[in-house]
């Protein structure tokens, strides 16, 4: 479980994260949505510690972010998946190399041991046998599976994804959001997702945090996004690249609720 506690973050004289109060749960896909500039990032750096908020506090599973030492700090680090934008991986290594890279900076297994690691997770993202393909040579889809499989490798108890779906087709998002989705639940991983896709949120969305302005404007699941009062949230669900998919989920849930009344 993570925790963010009365997060103040603000870059000059502008506040960019005002009192962020955010928990969580262990095994779930929390996902951060907002328009741009509503301090998602800025948000999830605080989290993961490339940014020192200059109040409140990150608690990674009872431990303070900011109070650990520096042995505790670096545990931390490792205990991190972290899949980026655009995959990130080295485009000169190849694809083995690239996920073996946290197990050469952090561990000290044999090269048996590391390899039997590698094709565990390649095998674990389907793509058993791409151990020697270079990142030029796989699709975009399968670019994201391998950066998973880097992100995992280390077994982690938290995952965070920046955008895991940019640049990819809504088929091959599904696959990614299905493999995020699963891996959270079998590794019981605490997962962080940014995201814009509507489609991410109603797949994985298993508590989804509004962001607006800076605040946290609302939260809830995604049965409850679309049921949603919220003016602002409704704003921004109709007003972005969201309207589409969310109007025809809203249509969808309003056919399912009159054949069968949800409870939420
Ligand atoms: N290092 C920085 N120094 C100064 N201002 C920053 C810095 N990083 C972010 N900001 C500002 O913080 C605000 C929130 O930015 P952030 O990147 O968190 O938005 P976002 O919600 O992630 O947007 P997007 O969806 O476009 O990525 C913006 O006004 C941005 O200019």
């Amino acid at each position: 479980m993570i925790e963010v506690k009365n997060l103040k973050k603000s870059f000059g004289d502008k506040t960019i994260l005002n009192d962020v109060n955010l928990v969580m749960e262990t095994g779930k896909s929390n996902l951060i949505i907002g328009s741009s500039g509503s301090g998602k990032t800025v948000l999830l750096k605080c989290i993961i510690g490339l940014f020192t908020p200059d109040e409140g506090k990150v608690v990674y599973d009872g431990m303070s972010m900011i109070d650990a030492s520096k042995d505790e700090k670096k545990e931390l680090r490792q205990q991190i998946g972290m899949l980026f934008q655009g995959s990130a991986l080295f485009d000169s290594m190849t694809v083995e190399k690239n996920i073996r890279f946290p197990l050469d900076m952090f561990t000290t297994l044999t090269s048996g041991e590391k390899l039997k690691k590698v094709n565990e997770v390649l095998a674990r993202v389907n793509m058993e046998g791409a151990n020697k393909k270079l990142p030029s040579e796989i699709s975009g889809g399968m670019k994201k599976r391998v950066g998973i499989a880097r992100a995992i490798v280390l077994n982690p108890k938290y995952l965070f994804c920046d955008e895991p779906n940019s640049g990819l087709d809504p088929q091959t998002s599904l696959v990614i959001d299905r493999l995020i989705r699963d891996i959270t639940l079998e590794y019981k991983i605490t997962t962080v997702v940014v995201t814009h896709d509507m489609n991410s949120v109603m797949e994985i969305g298993d508590h989804i945090f509004y962001m607006y302005q800076g605040r946290k404007q609302w939260e809830g699941s995604n049965k409850e996004i679309i049921r949603s009062n919220d003016e602002k949230l409704n704003e921004f669900i109709f007003a972005s690249d969201f309207l589409q998919d969310a109007k025809q989920m809203r249509m969808m849930h309003e056919e399912q609720d009159k054949k069968e009344p949800a409870n939420v």
